[in-house]
């Protein structure tokens, strides 16, 4: 393992056997490879994205990295250690957050779960109390402290969580759709905490979301899963260029106005009273445009929508499988290929 390198994953495969019912007596046996041959590294303090549509792989990886799952083949490392061979010694380095799933106690009051965890994994004293009294307050959970978790709302229950995962002081945390399902406000909330708790305590971070926003404010590389296979591995504006995708300037005139006079590539794509849409490359900044706008028209309100992951991504699949053979760029085809060193422009 190099020095920087804090999550080593090297040509790993995992294969299920699955068996399936054809007919009263018969059973058929089939192999799915969920994972095919994945190598990408970690340093320590990185925070990454991991994405890709449904049932490419990602759970499944993130289960070997913790050690659920043991895996076919290559060779997997976190903080030195093979996760399968001692999951429990592994267990004291990283926090995992399910987001669709709580490991809090369902029917006991918030803060009993945590005194729990403070046994179960032997936090001294003083430490648990430091880290419960200041990761509370980041996420101001003080006054649910005593709520039974199922009373809990969505929101309320994933800062409960997140938590939890950081009560042990582990150096890495894999989250799992930390943001779904939570309002614009938790959402800002679950961020900016992260944000803090990755430049406090340098926490590496592994991010599996689906929400585009996660990655943009939070993460500086992205890595694409896609039937098992890492299809691209580098910056988010990196990825957008890859699938050209474009992000939509909403602006609000004072009046209804003929179309707006953008600069090429931005162009008007929808115009709506004194409301109009303006399409540009979501590799670029939007402040050049907002800024000629705001001195060439009346402008009285603007916002800008990031374009959906599952779009990103089939774009990006889309024109990495033309290119495939050829020159593959940033994408990645049969072999994996190092982050470029560009920062992302976003
Ligand atoms: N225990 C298992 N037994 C058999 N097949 C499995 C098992 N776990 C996962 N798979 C299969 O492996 C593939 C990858 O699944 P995985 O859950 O890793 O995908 P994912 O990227 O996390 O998807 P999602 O975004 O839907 O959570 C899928 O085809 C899935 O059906």
């Amino acid at each position: 393992m190099t020095e920087q390198a804090f999550i080593e994953v090297d040509r790993v495969e995992k294969v299920f056997d699955v068996r399936r019912r054809t007919g009263f007596l018969k059973r058929e046996r089939r192999q799915v490879r969920a994972v095919d041959s994945i190598s990408f590294t970690v340093a320590r303090g990185e925070m990454v994205g991991y994405i890709g549509p449904n049932g490419a792989g990602k759970s499944t990886t993130i289960k070997m990295l913790t050690g659920i799952l043991t895996p076919s083949g290559g060779r997997l490392r976190v903080a030195g250690i093979d996760p399968s061979r001692e999951r429990t010694r592994l267990a004291h380095r990283i926090g995992v957050v399910f987001g669709q799933r709580t490991t809090l106690w369902w029917d006991l009051p918030l803060v009993d779960s945590y005194k729990l965890m403070h046994r179960m994994y032997r936090i001294p004293d003083a430490r648990y109390r430091e880290n419960l009294d200041r990761l509370v307050e980041l996420l101001d959970l003080g006054d649910l402290l005593d709520v039974p978790v199922r009373q809990l709302s969505l929101g309320q229950r994933m800062r409960g969580d997140i938590v939890a995962a950081l009560l042990h002081d582990p150096e890495v945390l894999y989250l799992d759709e930390p943001t779904i399902g939570l309002d614009v406000v938790s959402k800002g909330r679950v961020r900016e905490f992260l944000k803090e708790i990755n430049a406090e305590r340098g926490t590496t971070v592994l991010l599996t979301t689906h929400d585009l926003q996660d990655i943009e404010l939070l993460c500086s590389r992205v890595m694409v899963i896609d039937h098992g296979r890492l299809m691209y591995n580098g910056p988010l504006a990196g990825l957008h260029e890859a699938g050209e995708s474009e992000r939509t300037l909403v602006v609000d005139l004072e009046r209804e106005l003929p179309p707006i006079d953008a600069p090429a590539p931005a162009r008007v794509v929808k115009v709506d009273g004194p409301r109009q849409w303006l399409a540009f490359p979501a590799s670029e900044s939007a402040a050049p445009l907002v800024a000629r706008i705001a001195a060439e028209y009346p402008l009285v309100d603007l916002s800008v929508r990031e374009p959906d992951i599952e779009a990103v991504i089939a774009k990006m699949l889309h024109s990495s499988g033309e290119t495939r053979g050829e020159t593959p760029g940033e994408t990645l085809g049969e072999t994996p290929k190092p982050p470029p060193e560009r920062e992302p422009t976003t």
